[in-house]
């Protein structure tokens, strides 16, 4: 381990005082602080030796592992992972490069990345050891502001006590009944969508068939998370500028100063960061702000409501308040996650989805008959939907689990060894960075065969095949991880998906407003279309 700077620094200065005392002679310049910082610069280039050239080539555990070509000496792998979307090298290095498992990587400065490609290695990290991989404290300090430090980013007891109190909200029993919001909101948006495209917004428009869906699926996801989870309907679906959808948007769409910001984080401290004048600080402090005191609000109402005696509902909210295991200011960060994990997620799997329908007609249509067979219309405002009707249908099912295959929303997450230890027999060292690239493993062809990339709902369809896709094992879909960290809103945000997918596709044939535009990924926290999803919308007769 190397040494701290804060040494280097106390022994320039106390070498530095001896020399000007008792051997002048030596010292820079006659100057106690010339030859301190010529004591501490020589000292720092020798560590940035070791750190960046010595360790990594020669010295590195690690450094057998297979890796893939053309890094740079200094910057290693770092130059491709800065121009390409989060997750696309490791796409390709996972078929690229001959491994049993284990692929590592360098960054900035050669900082090493073990990337985890095969099944075992997987359940060794997410299951069998998983309190052993933490998140990184970069993860907690850059993410906690906006995520809040709820259940997403505790660790070891607390991460279990906070589950055990939560999970009784994410239970099916409880799920199943929040179908008929699901749907409701399913309608909203259809209606909002329908009456946008017939009548344009303002006097001086022509009325226009093209729609950017992603700050739909946006705001119905919000509003959906608000509701059926928190227990207040944000009224997002109304209004196209609503302040925290926008707010949300501002903070998970990355642009190239938010990446630099981020990237800067690895090597100045994130206080030092935050105190920049750049326009991404101001953003971020007002959202922060913003969010905090909606979450404040809903926690107050909620308890005054609780004192009161009047009845609460089963959102996670309440689940969360009744439970007793909170104080206030845990249930504002408990909210905080909620809002952001269980909101961007879904909306970036729904605009993907739209995005695979409008390049795959056939399965369009194959998706529409199953949906108008089966459902009663959308536009029928008192038609009642229940899980059972929307969980029987296996097309359906199909189309959202390939969907979130291959574009899956988390593209990658981090890990990182809280002591030495080993992953499949290797020794890895305490701090070890680990990546979790559910973007790269979900597609991968020695897991899914030769068409592992190919987008084909039918391969969820047939005996056995509705909950693996005919994959071998779990950990060859990652898109909510597995095990004791895994996804705790998954069933939530599948069938919620379901409702707002089905709606959709019943009731409008879609094409992209322009199928020839290359598709550019964001580069953020959530993967998904870049500038959002322009489609043409054209609502169809008879559903
Ligand atoms: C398609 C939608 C979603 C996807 C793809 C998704 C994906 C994920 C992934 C990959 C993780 C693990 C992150 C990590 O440990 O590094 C996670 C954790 C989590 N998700 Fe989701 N999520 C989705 C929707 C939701 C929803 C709707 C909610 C809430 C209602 C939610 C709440 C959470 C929470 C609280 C955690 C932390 C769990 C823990 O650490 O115990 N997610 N999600």
């Amino acid at each position: 381990m190397a040494p701290p700077k804060k040494l280097f620094l106390l022994d320039s200065v106390i070498i530095s005082f001896f020399v000007n005392r008792y051997a002048s002679t030596y010292s820079l310049g006659g100057s106690f602080f010339w030859t301190a910082s010529a004591l501490y610069t020589f000292q720092l280039l020798v560590l940035a030796t070791y750190e960046i050239i010595l360790y990594p080539h020669f010295l590195s555990p690690l450094r057998h592992i297979p890796t893939p070509p053309g890094a740079n000496i200094l910057l290693g792998h770092f130059p491709r992972m800065f121009r390409e979307p989060t997750g696309f090298p490791q796409r390709e290095w996972i078929e690229s490069v001959p491994n049993d498992g284990l692929i590592r990587y360098t960054t900035l400065w050669n900082e090493e990345r073990l990337l985890i490609t095969s099944p075992k290695a997987m359940a060794e990290v997410l299951v069998h050891r998983n309190y052993d991989f933490i998140k990184p404290i970069r993860f907690r300090e850059g993410l906690g502001r906006v995520l809040g430090i709820g259940i997403l980013l505790a660790e070891g007891d607390e991460h279990k006590r906070q589950r055990k109190l939560l999970m009784p909200a994410f239970a099916f029993r409880h799920i199943k009944d929040l179908y008929s919001v699901f749907w409701a909101k399913s309608r909203e948006m259809v209606v909002g969508i329908d009456d946008s495209i017939k009548k344009p917004t303002a006097p001086s428009e022509k009325t226009s068939n093209v729609v950017e869906f992603g700050n739909w699926a946006s705001r119905a996801t919000l509003d959906i998370i608000g509701l059926a989870g928190l227990g207040r309907d944000f009224h997002a679906l109304d209004d196209p500028d609503n302040e925290l959808n926008q707010t949300y948007r501002t903070i998970f769409t990355s642009n190239r100063l938010a990446r630099i910001m981020q990237i800067l984080g690895n090597f100045i401290p994130i206080w030092f960061l935050r105190l920049l004048p750049v326009k991404r600080n101001e953003e971020l402090s007002n959202a922060i702000k913003l969010i905090k005191s909606t979450c404040w609000d809903l926690v107050r109402t909620k308890r005054q409501s609780v004192e009161k005696g009047e009845r609460t509902e089963h959102d996670i909210l309440s689940v969360a308040l009744e439970s007793g295991g909170f104080s206030d200011e845990d249930l504002v960060n408990q909210l905080m996650t909620f809002l952001a994990a269980g909101h961007e997620t879904t909306a970036s799997a729904l605009m993907w989805a739209i995005y695979l329908l409008c390049t795959n007609p056939d399965v369009q249509e194959k998706l529409r008959e199953e949906v108008r067979g089966a459902l009663p219309s959308v536009m029928d405002k008192d038609a009642k939907v229940s899980s059972t009707d929307i969980d029987h249908l296996a097309y359906l099912n199909a189309v959202i689990n390939e969907t979130m295959r291959v574009y899956p929303p988390v593209p990658l997450t981090l890990r990182n060894t809280a002591q030495d230890t080993t992953l499949l027999g290797q020794f890895v060292p305490k701090d070890t960075i680990i990546i979790i690239c559910p973007w790269a493993v979900n597609v991968s062809e020695k897991l899914w065969g030769a068409d592992a990339k190919v987008f084909d709902p039918e391969r969820w369809m047939g005996p056995g095949k509705a909950n693996s896709g005919g994959a071998s094992s779990n950990f060859d879909y990652l898109t909510f991880l597995h095990g004791p960290r895994s996804c705790i809103g998954k069933d939530f945000s599948k069938a919620e998906f379901a409702c707002l997918l089905a709606a959709v596709v019943g009731h409008f044939e879609m094409e992209l407003d322009n199928p020839a535009l290359k598709l550019d990924i964001s580069n953020g926290v959530t993967a998904k279309p870049k500038g959002g999803l322009l489609v043409k919308f054209k609502a169809l007769e008879g559903w």
